[in-house]
């Protein structure tokens, strides 16, 4: 993996070559977003907005909405009310006009398993209406380290390399917008660190903008630049990282995430247990 080369050759999606118009718009604008399964509350009235170039991340305990809301983003689930904007277009009625510059990975939807990874990277390229579907693949191939596997049905991979396999499939068409949840739950920490390296220099060269589901708080202080802490569907506050720290007057965001978990935080900001 070499992890200085430029990544792809293809055509570029930089902030810089998105029209004015494009870019007057943020690349996501969640209005009131709430997802009601019978009388769970899911999300519940939640508002944001992501800007092309920047990571936003979806931070929050077992079930606190953030898979729910990225699938509202996808289209997979239909909003009980409120708006998603993806580019400015209304996904409840342009979502064919904007599906194409989107691209996800979850560790909810699998690949089909018979395929080799080499035949399933093909079909997503298809529906994708790649031009050089190959050239491509070898592309990712080589960025992600696929090399050993691409002829090997996906149900014979490990955990982490279906992973990699899925962020080869979210990296096919070049996304402008990509919603990751988990992206690199189940790699190794080499391997992990490896991954948010590569969509650091994905980001810098494309101008990319990333909706982050993650629990691994190192990951989000080090690739957000705004993190959305959820509790019970609600987004219960919200900051760069480093002032979200400061403001809970703790020292990392696990900590953080632990106070807003258990409710210990004080009144004046700070947290009370203070240990
Ligand atoms: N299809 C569904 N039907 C009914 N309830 C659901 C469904 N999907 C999610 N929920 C409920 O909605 C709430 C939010 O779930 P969601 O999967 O969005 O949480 P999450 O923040 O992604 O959690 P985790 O960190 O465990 O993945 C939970 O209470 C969950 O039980």
């Amino acid at each position: 993996m070499d992890q200085t080369a430029p990544i792809g050759t293809a055509p570029k999606v930089g902030a810089g070559d998105l029209g004015a118009t494009a870019q007057a718009n943020p690349a996501v604008a969640v209005s009131h977003l709430t997802k009601q399964f019978g009388n769970v509350t899911a999300v519940d009235d939640v508002s944001f907005t992501v800007r092309h170039g920047e990571t936003v991340a979806l931070l929050g305990g077992n079930g606190a909405g953030k898979t729910t809301t990225l699938s509202m983003l996808l289209g997979l689930l239909l909003p009980t009310s409120g708006t998603i904007h993806v580019f400015g277009h209304d996904i409840a009625t342009d979502r064919r006009d904007i599906v194409h510059r989107i691209n996800f990975t979850s560790p909810y939807v699998d690949l089909p398993m018979r395929l080799t990874v080499q035949e399933n990277l093909t079909v997503y390229a298809r529906l994708y209406g790649l031009r050089d579907v190959k050239g491509r693949i070898a592309e990712l191939a080589e960025d992600l380290d696929l090399g050993d596997f691409l002829k090997r049905p996906v149900k014979k991979l490990s955990a982490g390399q279906k992973t990699r396999v899925g962020l080869a499939k979210a990296m096919l068409n070049w996304p402008e917008l990509l919603l990751l949840d988990e992206p690199t739950a189940s790699l190794d920490p080499d391997t992990g660190d490896w991954v948010r390296t590569y969509l650091e220099r994905y980001q810098a060269e494309s101008g990319a903008a990333i909706l982050l589901a993650s629990h691994n708080m190192a990951e989000v202080e080090r690739l957000a630049k705004d993190v959305l802490m959820m509790k019970a569907g609600r987004i219960v506050d919200t900051g760069p990282p480093r002032a979200l720290i400061d403001q809970y007057g703790r020292k990392n965001l696990e900590e953080v995430f632990l106070d807003i978990a258990r409710g210990t935080r004080s009144e004046n900001g700070g947290a009370r247990n203070d240990d």
